[in-house]
């Protein structure tokens, strides 16, 4: 693959020649100036310089005398810059001084090479604010893991990271009024002057909302928590009023407090950046226009404060229709706050996929593009990687080449491999949001092919075969090499227990293609190979219930959307085949699911139904639902059970006044079964133990919309 620039540069040409960089040059520019990161930066590049040498090497930035003759070839974008590599010289001036240092990131890149080629770039980031905001559900990213974040955005031309993860009791409630312990403080100011090193503005962002009292106690609490992150040397801020209910979710209240923090704070310090809220509607299919949120946001909050948007949906892709949509409402551009690749509400599953959907023709309708991240911080780089990409330069973005760009860049030795995976591992099965990604996509067609040519004629496709054996080899291969690859541990630390099930998903493969291979013409061979698929089956379980067993998504999923539902398809055929022939009666279910759940409440309707072992569970949701009067959610098993526990959680005290609970045993006859409270805070549990069930349903039975979580549903078969 040649040689290209990331993220890909507005302007690039190469005179197809290069040079060797000589080992003595002189130097010109103002170190003391704009240009001082630039400079420090290109330090740790090149050997010392000496006053007498013919090759010269200039930095500046717009206005330094260095780089004056060159002011007109200066793109006048902000963060923008002119570099050349000629024979006798390099050039580097910037816009402003961070543009000077992105062309030295630049240089960085092509001083790679075996040989320096000659060029002239002149380039500028089309989003003014590109980068991540750390804003998840689930566990914080590390200290060591962030510090290496920072240097990525460095390298990538990320100029922003928000951070505020919401599992940070500093960050939100209950302690977003107290200062950070000592431990946590000085963690944070090496994070804020780890990101000074790599040209990127640390946010820190407060979410209050859960529990702010509208009054000069808390306004003032704020100021003096602002006040203190001020002197760590935090010069972004940012307030959060997402996944909230009650008081603080009022408009009026929150612009009030936003603007009372930008005339107070922000203008009097002098050198802070332009304050960021993430509004309480922060999405299209939430918000209600008339209502008036919106407006009242975009018509009272000072101009300068910028607000964040996830687009149409909680997850969505962003484009034309979704900026036509929300900037007249603010009065300015959005600051896109993009859920992807965060998996908090998908924990099971790691989203290595491409970056694609986003539109690449509205580079003028964003204010900001930032990236909410998985908890996963190395895995999350291939994704990242891409957002820098598209938000740099979006009319010249190719989500597919980035993607392999980003995967040789997070491990240049073991790339193929790394893309094997990857390729196999990007969508994020059936959730709440209904957001999917491709997967599998290069393997489909032959996968598709070999299924229906098999369930249909009950014949081999030889070349589809041939295809899914060799990569179910490579899946094998890749598993195996990447899990003792020692290319970057503490991303292989965080996939491992998905490698091992990746190589397991490969291992049935190969195992079901050997029975469809022996179906009819190999009795003891088949009977071989399905006892093995039959123990590959049982292997995954028991890496699928062993590890990451969070309380949200528990468990490890690989290959998920196409790969494994097809190998499990060709099994139950293979056996159908098998048992036809032989006048057998080998049980052919590959996968057994009693359970299914369905509700007419829109933020319900989605969720999936886990089961381990004896127990089901309703995936549970991040956000507010909101659960209109009447509005009723169903488990329906596959046949009549017995219970033994039963356990809801809806975040609020008193559910049993909003929510009925009932079961029935023959879907006639329906009895209410009382909610007892078990921890005295939100957690309830209905008395079914030794009950007969075969649907159990929750109904709002208070006549009008009411705003819950949904943190836990879950039940216990005998
Ligand atoms: C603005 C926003 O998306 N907030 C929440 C809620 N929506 C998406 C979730 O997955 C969270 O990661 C996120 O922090």
């Amino acid at each position: 693959q040649e040689f290209h620039l990331q993220p890909t540069p507005q302007v690039y040409e190469t005179l197809q020649d290069s040079i060797v960089l000589p080992d003595a040059y002189r130097f010109s520019a103002d170190v003391e100036g704009a240009a001082s990161d630039a400079v420090r930066l290109l330090g740790t590049l090149l050997p010392d310089h000496q006053e007498k040498a013919d090759f010269r090497i200039t930095v500046g930035v717009k206005g330094d005398k260095a780089v004056r003759k060159y002011t007109r070839l200066i793109p006048s974008k902000a963060e923008g810059y002119y570099l050349k590599v000629g024979k006798n010289e390099i050039v580097i001036a910037g816009a402003d001084a961070r543009g000077a240092y992105y062309g030295v990131q630049t240089l960085a890149q092509l001083l790679t090479l075996p040989k320096l080629p000659l060029v002239e770039v002149t380039d500028y980031p089309d989003i003014p604010y590109r980068g991540v905001v750390e804003g998840f559900y689930g566990t914080p990213w590390s200290h060591e893991a962030r510090l290496c974040q920072l240097e990525f955005y460095g390298r990538n031309k990320m100029n922003v990271y928000l951070y505020g993860p919401k599992d940070d009791p500093y960050h939100s409630t209950p302690n977003w009024r107290k200062p950070y312990p000592e431990r946590e403080a000085a963690q944070l100011k090496e994070l804020v002057d780890k990101a000074k090193e790599n040209n990127v503005i640390f946010y820190w962002a407060i979410h209050p909302g859960q529990d702010i009292k509208w009054n000069d106690e808390d306004r003032q609490n704020l100021l003096n928590k602002f006040e203190k992150m001020y002197q760590l040397g935090v010069r972004g801020f940012a307030v959060f009023f997402d996944d909230i209910s009650g008081e603080g979710t009022k408009a009026d209240k929150q612009a009030d407090l936003l603007n009372y923090l930008d005339d107070h704070f922000v203008k009097v310090k002098g050198d802070v950046e332009p304050l960021i809220m993430c509004p309480t509607e922060y999405n299209k299919a939430w918000s209600n226009v008339k209502g008036g949120y919106l407006t009242t946001l975009g018509e009272k909050l000072n101009k300068g404060i910028q607000i964040m948007w996830t687009g149409n949906s909680v997850i969505a892709t962003i484009d034309r229709e979704t900026m036509d949509f929300i900037n007249p409402l603010l009065k300015r551009k959005a600051y896109i706050w993009w859920n992807f690749p965060v998996s908090d509400y998908v924990r099971d599953h790691l989203l290595m996929g491409p970056v694609y959907g986003n539109a690449l023709d509205i580079k003028d309708e964003m204010e900001g593009f930032v990236s909410n991240p998985m908890e996963h911080a190395e895995a999350s780089k291939i994704a990242l990687y891409s957002v820098a990409d598209y938000a740099w330069n979006l009319s010249d973005y190719d989500s597919d080449l980035s993607w392999k760009r980003a995967i040789k860049d997070l491990m240049p030795q073991h790339a193929a491999y790394l893309e094997t995976f990857a390729a196999h591992n990007s969508d994020l099965g059936a959730n709440g949001h209904r957001f999917r990604r491709e997967e599998s996509v290069a393997l489909q067609p032959a996968l598709e092919a070999l299924l229906s040519t098999y369930e249909k004629q009950h014949i081999i496709d030889e070349d589809a075969w041939r295809q899914v054996n060799e990569e179910c080899c490579k899946i094998v291969t890749a598993s195996d090499i990447l899990s003792v690859s020692q290319e970057n541990q503490p991303f292989i630390a965080e996939i491992t227990p998905w490698l091992m099930q990746f190589k397991l998903v490969g291992q049935y493969g190969e195992a079901v293609l050997q029975m469809m291979r022996w179906a009819v013409t190999d009795k003891t061979g088949f009977e071989t190979a399905y006892e093995h698929a039959k123990s590959l089956q049982l292997l995954m379980y028991k890496v699928d219930t062993s590890y990451n067993q969070n309380p949200y998504q528990p468990g490890i999923k690989s290959g998920s959307k196409v790969l494994l539902p097809t190998f499990y398809a060709l099994f139950e055929a293979s056996v159908g085949l098998y048992n036809q022939a032989y006048q057998a009666a080998l049980d052919t279910r590959a996968v057994y699911m009693p359970y299914t759940w369905n509700s007419d409440v829109p933020q319900l309707a989605a969720l999936p139904v886990l089961r381990k072992g004896k127990m089901g569970n309703v995936s549970p949701s991040n956000e507010v639902i909101r659960w209109q009067a009447g509005g009723e959610a169903l488990l329906m098993m596959d046949q009549m059970r017995t219970l033994k526990s039963l356990t809801v959680d809806l975040g609020i005290a008193d559910a049993p006044k909003f929510i009925r609970l009932e079961i029935t045993a023959d879907g006639q006859r329906w009895e209410a079964i009382p909610l007892q409270p078990v921890n005295g805070k939100t957690r309830f549990k209905a008395e079914v133990e030794g009950r007969n069930v075969q649907k159990i349903r929750l109904t709002n039975i208070t006549g009008q919309e009411q705003k819950v979580y949904f943190k836990q549903f879950g039940f216990e078969e005998k």
